[in-house]
């Protein structure tokens, strides 16, 4: 891969980025581009972004950086060529696409965003497409990124849509693997960050929004959220939306905005409140549910609806209500990739998608869920599914909340436990610079005491074991929001953590 500057002049220029530049000598090719001092060789074209500090464009410079792009002119950088745009992040997106020779066209690429649900859902669609593609498909999730079927193309995320020179660059990898097909998270931040900018997808696809990831560092109002979600739909060429999500009319008419409607699905569980008078063209409905399994039928309602071939009925081993409408959005997607009704049915029986509605039984004690449920909407939708699945026992959940982000989640939590629980055990979750106990005090603020019983336990696994051992064999014992994660965020460290799932099964096999 390389890039030269002329290229890199014409592509700025094209899209009326570019405010000046200053070149060190006449023909210059990279051999690498880099936003990190610490990966730069000999040839690199750098990018200045973010929390960025001049001295690390003397460390990249020290290390062969020959050129860099910023939205401002450094000593720092004298000596070499010198590229200032307007806008840093649209800059690395664009010439990051052109440096990896634009990986994305050699890709079907479905994308997700939504409030809840989008990593559920690209692992559904990652299962249809494995099996429709015979395992020629990457996925970029919150949770992993898999960019080949070697034990080494599969790598922990650290972000949930990768910054974009990462991104173009595993994409490239998973092309050069072999890959044909890409299932991707869009997070409102990757659009905010213009992590994507440029980037087209085949299918995008809107689950739902509510109000998450609203202040500091995220997103200024809810309008802002929901703005940056919906580009998504602005840069598919077909868009698929759960008409059962609020703000329907807004993202409808955004998605319409660059897609003709005969392009644009929506689907919807049957009888749901759809708040605008659009014809559905799928619909689903329940016909088995327990607290193992999901069986749900599809029908398409209109002509194009009906041309998706998606009818019948599917068997789902990740419970939870939610999950049917997560996997219809999978189906629909998949089928407009070209994949079988078979393939689909087939695929979802053994899905699973790791720390998202994790069991784990026990003989005397109750049934444990362990699931990333970290809000109000997630949190409510998981509990009121088990509340309808257990008639007898207690719910009794474990849960704690992030430090310094996502803090209207703790009035949240209040509120879903004081609708859905009985039992709440404050813990401690990624607590970051904040004191995990004021983090419990404020969301029990939020708990109603004539209805839930509060105990705080600020170790994690103290926390657990206590539920658990509480718990009675009809009881539901939920570890809500840290999924499988292996760390808690304490102080700007991860240090390390054992898992939800690995405590739960430790505690039950020591009773
Ligand atoms: C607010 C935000 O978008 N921050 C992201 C951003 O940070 P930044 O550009 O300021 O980078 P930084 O780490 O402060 O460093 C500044 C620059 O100096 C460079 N540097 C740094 C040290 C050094 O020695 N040399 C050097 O060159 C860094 O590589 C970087 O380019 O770029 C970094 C990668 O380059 C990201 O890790 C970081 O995400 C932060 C950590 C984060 O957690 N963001 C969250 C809010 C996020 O994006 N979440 C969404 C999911 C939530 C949702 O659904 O919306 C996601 O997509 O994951
Ligand atoms: N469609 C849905 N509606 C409401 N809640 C959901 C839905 N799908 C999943 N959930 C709940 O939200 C939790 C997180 O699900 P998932 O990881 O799929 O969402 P996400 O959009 O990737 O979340 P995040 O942005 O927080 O990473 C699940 O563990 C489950 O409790």
């Amino acid at each position: 891969m390389s890039l030269d500057i002329t290229q890199v002049v014409t592509l700025l220029r094209e899209h009326d980025l570019l405010t000046t530049v200053n070149t060190a000598v006449a023909q210059q090719t990279f051999q690498h581009v880099s936003y990190n001092s610490k990966t730069v060789q000999p040839a690199t074209l750098f990018f200045c972004k973010g929390n960025f500090k001049p001295a690390y464009l003397t460390d990249a410079k020290t290390a062969g950086a020959t050129a860099y792009v910023s939205e401002t002119q450094y000593d720092e950088g004298n000596g070499m060529t010198s590229i200032i745009v307007t806008n840093i992040q649209k800059a690395m997106s664009l010439l990051g696409a052109a440096f990896y020779d634009y990986p994305q066209n050699d890709l079907f690429i479905i994308a997700f965003t939504g409030t809840k649900g989008k990593t559920t859902s690209s692992y559904f669609t990652y299962g249809i497409e494995r099996t429709h593609t015979h395992d020629r498909v990457a996925l970029f999730s919150t949770i992993d990124r898999i960019v080949g079927n070697a034990p080494e193309d599969r790598f922990k995320s650290d972000l949930t849509t990768p910054e974009s020179l990462d991104l173009f660059h595993d994409m490239r990898h998973a092309v050069n693997n072999g890959m044909t097909h890409l299932v991707m998270e869009v997070s409102s931040q990757a659009y905010k960050k213009d992590r994507v900018y440029g980037l087209h997808y085949n299918v995008g696809i809107f689950l739902n929004i509510t109000p998450d990831h609203i202040g500091e560092n995220e997103h200024p109002t809810f309008a802002d959220y929901l703005h940056c979600k919906e580009q998504l739909l602005v840069n598919a060429d077909k868009c698929i939306i759960n008409a059962e999500t609020d703000h329907l009319a807004d993202i409808y008419y955004a998605a319409k905005t660059t897609t003709q409607p005969e392009d644009i699905y929506l689907y919807a569980r049957e009888g749901a409140d759809v708040s605008m008078p659009l014809k559905l063209d799928v619909t689903f409905k329940n016909t088995n549910e327990t607290l193992h399994q999901s069986d749900f039928q599809v029908t398409g309602l209109s002509p194009k609806g009906r041309a998706l071939k998606v009818d019948g009925s599917y068997e789902l081993h990740v419970p939870g209500d939610f999950n049917e409408s997560n996997a219809v959005s999978a189906i629909m997607a998949s089928a407009l990739s070209g994949t079988s009704y078979d393939d689909a049915r087939t695929a979802l029986t053994t899905v699973h998608v790791p720390g998202r509605m994790e069991m784990v039984t026990s003989q005397d004690h109750g049934t444990i869920y362990i699931d990333y449920a970290h809000n109000y909407a997630s949190l409510k939708a998981l509990l009121s599914f088990l509340r309808t699945q257990t008639d007898a026992g207690r719910v009794i959940v474990v849960v704690g909340s992030t430090g310094n982000k996502g803090v209207s989640r703790r009035q949240g939590f209040g509120k879903a436990l004081s609708e859905e629980a009985d039992v709440a055990i404050l813990t401690t979750d990624d607590p970051a610079f904040e004191d995990p106990k004021k983090i419990a005090e404020e969301i029990d603020a939020h708990i109603d005491h004539s209805r839930v019983k509060v105990q705080y336990v600020m170790d994690r696994k103290t926390a657990i074991q206590t539920a658990i051992k509480m718990s009675d064999p009809d009881d539901i014992v939920v570890l809500a929001g840290k999924g499988e994660d292996a760390y808690q965020k304490i102080k700007g460290v991860n240090t390390p953590y054992a898992t939800d799932v690995t405590i739960a099964k430790q505690t039950v096999e020591e009773l």
